[in-house]
Parts: structure tokens; C-alpha cells; sequence
């Protein structure tokens, strides 16, 4: 089975950081893996680098069976299966929650209907599904700058979704929620990863949320791969170790 990515030997470094040291990592169609670690551990690094966004990196990666360059951008077809949902959603404020759905769908439109804006029935109809599974149906019309902190979140799983990717990288995708609402995020994103047979990698701090989330979870510390196990079976230790003896706080209680 082609793996949906696969990580050899890789490292990186900033002027006088190293950000990545030897990473060996494979996920396979349909996982979901999450990626924790202290501040710096270097998990936004890894996700840039896994969607295309780092230069000058050693080591091999291949993305949905394409060898990743190391020097430029990815080749169009990895680009447009590899959807990125960004901490910070990116959204157009001034445009509709439809809108900014759709824009998921640029990559696959030819360059003028994109740039008039004549989208075809595929992009009206997966741009629907994407806000009918998102929950977003009954705020299709309203701007993104009208939205709460958590519907915007969801506006951009809805864009991601409307790309039909094949591996989703999410950057603390729910950083910015209460647990309720990270909770029901992570829910959406691993569940709809899981029936549509789309791999996942997404960052956090919390580690509970993880553990119930994800299929697999990898602890990075100073770059390196402290540990890459199924959630079930990280443990206490593993993240106390992981944290230097500090457990970030989202309910984990520490029994030893
Ligand atoms: N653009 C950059 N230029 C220089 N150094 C960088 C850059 N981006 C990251 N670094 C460094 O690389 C290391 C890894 O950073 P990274 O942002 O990947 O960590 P992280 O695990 O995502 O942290 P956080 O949880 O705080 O987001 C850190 O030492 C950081 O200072």
C-alpha cells in the first residue's frame, strides 16, 4: 500500500536552530496522527515542510507517493490533494461563509472561470456537502467576518474539505476553543478524515484531546521523535516525559 506520507532521515535547520533531526515517520491512508510536543518541538516545521513550504531540508520525504523536492514547491497534483488548515483559518473576511468554502475549489478550476468566478456544478456540489458536514448550511450566506471564533474554525475545515484532499495537516487546529468546541472540531476533522479515506496529521498541545482522536500519536522534543505509538497506548509517562514532568492542561490527570 502506498503510504500517504513517509518521512526518511529528515532534519532541518534555521540559521542556529534545529528544528527537525532525523524524523522517520509513515501515515497511512485513513490514520490520523497527532503531533505533540513542548513549544518549539518543532511540529509547525514538519507540517510547513509536509505541505511544501520549506526549503534547503535533508533527508527523503514522499507525499501520496510523490518524492517531496527540497527545493521547490511540490508538484501541482500533491498540492491539490494536500488540503492545510491553518491556525489563524486565513479567511477572507469579506466574502461569504459559501465563498471562502469554494475557494477550496480554485486549485482544481482552469485559470479564467477562477478569476470570473464561474464555478461549475462539481464545485457548487462539493462546496455544499463540505458545508452540510461542517453544520455550516444555515450560515452559507453570512460574512466571515460575522462569525464566532469556533465558526470560523469550521468555515476553514469546510475550504479544506471542498479541496478534496488527500491528507489534511492541520496546525493546532483547535487551538482557539473552548474544550466543547475543540472537542467537537476534532470530532469533525477525524471523523470525516476517517469516512472518506483521508490521512491526517494535525499539532496540539492536548494531549487527552489527542489521545482520543487519533489513531497514532508522535512526541516531538527538540526536533527529535521521542516517541510514535498508537494513542491507546501513550501513557502517563510518555507525556510527562514528553513535557519535562509538566502536563499541559486539558483534563489529563497524571496517576503513576
Ligand atoms: N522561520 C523561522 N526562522 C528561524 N527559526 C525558526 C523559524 N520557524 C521556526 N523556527 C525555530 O525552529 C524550532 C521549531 O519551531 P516550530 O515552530 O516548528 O515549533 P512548534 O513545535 O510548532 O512550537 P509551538 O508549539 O510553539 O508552535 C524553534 O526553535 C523555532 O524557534
Amino acid at each position: 500500500m502506498t503510504q500517504a506520507l513517509a518521512l526518511h532521515a529528515v532534519s532541518h535547520c534555521f540559521d542556529d536552530a534545529e528544528a527537525l533531526q532525523d524524523v522517520s515517520l509513515q501515515v497511512a491512508p485513513g490514520e490520523c496522527v497527532a503531533l505533540l510536543g513542548p513549544s518549539g518541538a518543532g511540529k509547525s516545521t514538519l507540517l510547513a515542510l509536509l505541505d511544501g513550504r520549506v526549503r534547503g531540508w535533508r533527508g527523503r520525504a514522499e507525499v501520496l507517493g510523490n518524492r517531496l523536492p527540497n527545493d521547490r514547491a511540490p508538484e501541482r497534483k500533491t498540492r491539490l490533494e494536500t488540503g492545510f488548515i491553518f491556525q489563524e483559518f486565513a479567511l477572507v473576511d469579506r466574502q461569504s461563509v459559501y465563498q471562502n468554502a469554494m475557494n477550496g475549489r480554485l486549485g482544481r478550476m482552469r485559470l479564467w472561470p477562477s478569476l470570473w468566478g464561474r464555478y461549475g456544478a462539481q464545485d457548487h456540489l462539493k462546496t455544499t456537502i463540505a458545508l452540510e458536514d461542517t453544520g455550516l448550511t444555515e450560515l452559507a450566506q453570512r460574512r466571515a467576518d460575522q462569525l464566532s471564533g469556533g465558526q470560523r474554525q469550521r468555515v476553514a475545515i469546510a475550504r479544506c474539505l471542498a479541496q478534496e484532499p488527500e491528507l489534511i495537516l492541520a496546525d493546532e487546529p483547535v487551538s482557539n476553543l473552548d474544550p466543547a468546541h475543540a472537542e467537537r472540531i476534532l470530532e469533525l476533522i477525524t471523523n470525516t478524515a476517517r469516512n472518506r479515506g483521508i490521512a491526517v496529521v494535525f499539532s496540539s498541545h492536548q494531549p487527552e484531546l489527542s489521545r482520543r482522536f487519533a489513531d497514532r500519536i508522535v512526541g516531538l522534543r527538540a526536533g527529535a521523535v521521542l516517541f510514535d505509538k498508537p494513542s491507546a497506548m501513550v501513557g502517563n509517562d510518555d507525556i510527562s516525559d514528553l513535557y519535562h514532568g509538566t502536563v499541559p492542561g486539558d483534563g489529563l490527570r497524571v496517576v503513576s
